[in-house]
């Protein structure tokens, strides 16, 4: 039985090793947008107009913008669950026709059946995929990555928010995806549990070599995640920005000085693109 050889293998977490030496690296997703626009209904505007730009294999971008402008429109047609009313989304040289797991999205609530244990949850994609036989190297692989090791045994309701978004981060990547695309997935978590998670997703995903997508108005999380910042104005959605975050790993952190002055300047960007009533100014400040 599946359950069986899971609990088995995480009765010892001990023997779960470092996620770099047990997870193999993964080829990242290269994503060409190409004069992309959309409109919901003919007779709506266009919520998205003119895109056209690319994210390299293993790229960590950001979609920052005001609420409306158009991003989660635009990170769902890079997962193939929306087409484009003009335009493409070419991802590795192929036109997205349709979803795949190779490419997996993330939402703010972690969607996971509370009455399953962590693992269970953390199977499930690789379940949906037909791909059963791999659960048991799989998994416990995984829920290493995610700090969660010995919490396998345990109901998915009796873990904090964080935790289970770590499972929900485990199930997503169970099956190897080549890139993941967050849609907010930290917005309904407090400030410190959200900051761990922005660390170790990316450090996840570098660390795999996944490409990662985060869609975000939050200034400090596009700062601590991103390599790259895309800043969108809205009616219709367009890029009006598109920035590199000049950081260290280390420098990723709140508390130091070139993050304070690559968050400065991305607030500028940012509030001059947005209306200023839409740019959270306070709350973003008390996340430094
Ligand atoms: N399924 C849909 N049918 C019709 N209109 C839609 C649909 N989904 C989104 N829209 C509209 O498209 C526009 C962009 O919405 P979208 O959710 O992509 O923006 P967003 O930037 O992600 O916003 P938020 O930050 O509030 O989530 C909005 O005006 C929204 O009302």
């Amino acid at each position: 039985m599946i359950v069986t050889r899971l609990n088995e293998t995480a009765a010892d977490p001990a023997a779960i090793a470092p996620a770099e030496r047990i997870v193999k690296p993964i080829r990242g997703s290269h994503v060409a947008i190409r004069a992309l626009s959309h409109a919901y209904r003919r007779s709506d505007g266009l919520v998205l107009k003119d895109m056209d730009f690319e994210i390299q294999q293993g790229e960590v971008v950001a979609l920052l913008g005001r609420s409306g402008c158009g991003k989660s429109t635009l990170l769902h047609m890079m997962a193939g669950l929306t087409l484009p009313s003009q335009g493409e989304v070419v991802i590795n040289g192929n036109t997205l026709r349709a979803p795949s797991p190779k490419w997996v999205m993330m939402f703010q609530a972690p969607s996971l059946y509370p009455w399953m244990t962590v693992a269970q949850n953390a199977a499930l994609g690789l379940r949906f995929s037909r791909r059963s036989d791999e659960i048991a190297q799989r998994v416990p692989e995984v829920l290493g990555l995610v700090d969660l090791a010995s919490f396998a045994d345990r109901n998915a309701q009796e873990l904090s928010g964080g935790q289970q978004q770590r499972v929900a981060l485990a199930r997503s990547l169970a099956p190897s995806p080549e890139m993941l695309l967050l849609d907010e997935p930290f917005s309904a978590l407090d400030a410190f549990t959200r900051r761990a998670l922005q660390k170790d997703v990316r450090k996840i995903a570098k660390t795999l070599g996944l490409t990662l997508v985060i869609v975000t108005h939050d200034v400090g999380e596009a700062v601590r995640m991103a390599d790259r910042v895309l800043v969108l104005e809205a009616n219709p959605g367009r890029i009006a920005e598109d920035t590199q975050i000049a950081l260290t790993e280390d420098e990723r952190s709140g508390g130091s000085e070139p993050f304070q002055n690559e968050h400065s300047r991305l607030m500028g960007i940012y509030s001059d693109v947005a209306d200023m009533s839409d740019v959270p100014t306070e709350n973003d400040f008390a996340q430094l």
